[in-house]
């Protein structure tokens, strides 16, 4: 078995929606949360997903630790690779997506390469170079006010330009409807007049799978999850991959199940009130509160809680609490404060017996996992597009963890997700 396609993601749910995809094809798909510390090779799977942290690191540490992970999927046997970032294109002022893109194309040696991170299923379209959230100009949906990258641009040639050196060229949606073979022209077409970095409309799950057949044999390409998401069946078809790869058995869990979520999103905020409205027990977490007393109170509050009822811990509040606690103690610290605290909190369901774990927000997903000490995982159902539980080991006992996008799943998703895993 050899690695097929070698995936680098920015933060843990990206990660995990990217494997969701790909795994839909039944193909075994392996993540590694953070760089691996095994060597390459051994036992690897047809495609193995490097989670990394680093959507808002400086750009210098982004790059390293990208063509590090790069490194370890080229030793394991990769030849082509897919570099995941947000479905909003989500960046930093500096912006990480084109330097680390730049980067990989000089070690893979490849002289063009495509971004595309739309997400139909999760209403992300792109069209003529310009991402829409649902019916919004990305600049005009919730995303403006993110915490972390709020995006106040909608434009992708725009946001990408200062990120790369040379001029960004776009595949606008009509070439992309005309099929694989018109998408090649153009970029050849784009490549001739000194296009290295192409942005690809796209609207529809169609135009992706157009996109991907043009593209399949590209030694790097960049996007969203779904663009990735035809691939598997593009290399079963051609040869490249074999058709008969292991598929997975989930392990045997208890009932024991914790919550946490440290996304503000607007569609995390609705699913907080939606798990508390159904009855579950929750506790809201107050930055400025943790900031002067550590997680004592929560941690207490969660060791008198009955975990088969799963009960939620939030710090997911809306821009202007956030803002409030981001003003007092400053973005990076708020962040901080409460990534520790809920991290803290999944030891300490986890020690009690919790198997399942919910996690919302990918910053928050990165400490939780990090805490668990949960290094790689194997990549199950999905509970929402994007969304799938992966199984790992956490302290010598099996662990299940959904982590979620802030944006992705229905109303009522956390529920969905115990409902999904029953022990
Ligand atoms: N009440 C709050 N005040 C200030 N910051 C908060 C608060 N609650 C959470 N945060 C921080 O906001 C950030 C949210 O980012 P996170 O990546 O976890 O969620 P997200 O951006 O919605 O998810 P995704 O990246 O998957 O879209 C985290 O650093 C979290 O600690
Ligand atoms: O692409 C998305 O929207 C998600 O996978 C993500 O990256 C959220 O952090």
């Amino acid at each position: 078995m050899t690695v097929v396609l070698g995936c680098i993601a920015d933060d843990f749910t990206g990660a995990t929606d990217l494997a969701g995809l790909l795994a839909r094809s039944g193909v075994r798909v392996r993540l590694h949360m953070g760089l691996p510390s095994e060597e390459a090779g051994g036992d690897v799977a047809p495609f193995e997903v490097i989670a990394l942290k680093t959507r808002t690191l400086p750009v210098g540490e982004a790059v390293e630790q990208a063509r590090a992970a790069a490194d370890w999927l080229r030793a394991a046997g990769a030849q082509r690779f897919f570099w995941k970032y947000c479905s909003t294109f989500d960046s930093t002022p500096q912006g990480n997506i084109g330097p680390v893109a730049q980067a990989l194309m000089a070690d893979l040696g490849a002289s063009q390469t495509i971004y595309c991170p739309a997400f139909p299923e999760n209403g992300r379209r792109v069209f003529m170079g310009n991402l829409f959230v649902g019916r919004q100009p990305l600049a005009e949906s919730p995303m403006r006010d993110h915490p972390l990258t709020p995006m106040r641009d909608s434009d992708l040639t725009r946001l990408l330009a200062p990120q790369v050196a040379g001029p960004v060229g776009l595949v606008e949606h009509p070439v992309v409807e005309a099929g694989p073979q018109a998408i090649r022209a153009a970029l050849v077409a784009l490549a001739e007049a000194g296009r290295a970095h192409v942005v690809i409309d796209a609207i529809r799950d169609g135009d992706l799978t157009a996109i991907a057949t043009a593209c399949r044999d590209m030694a790097l390409i960049s996007g969203g999850s779904a663009l990735a998401m035809a691939l598997p069946g593009l290399y079963l078809a051609n040869g490249t991959l074999a058709a008969d790869a292991p598929r997975l058995v989930p392990p045997q869990l208890d009932k024991g199940a914790v919550v946490l979520s440290g996304s503000c999103s607007a569609m995390t905020n609705r699913q907080v009130a939606h798990y508390l409205q159904g009855g579950a027990p929750g506790l809201r977490l107050d930055p400025l509160e943790l900031a002067q007393n550590g997680p004592r109170a929560a941690l207490d509050w969660l060791g008198a809680q009955d975990l088969s009822r799963a009960p939620i811990l939030y710090a997911t509040a809306d821009p202007q609490s956030v803002r409030a606690a981001q003003e007092h103690l400053g973005v990076a610290r708020a962040g901080e404060i409460v990534e520790e605290a809920l991290a803290a909190c999944a030891v300490a369901a986890r020690d009690r017996g919790a198997q399942r774990i919910v996690v919302a927000g990918g910053e928050t997903s990165g400490a939780v996992t990090r805490a668990l000490g949960v290094s790689r995982m194997d990549v199950g159902a999905e509970i929402a597009p994007g969304v799938p539980w992966c199984f790992g080991r956490s302290a010598g006992q099996d662990v299940a963890l959904t982590l979620k996008s802030g944006n992705f799943g229905a109303e009522s998703f956390f529920s969905d997700a115990l409902e999904r895993l029953q022990p």
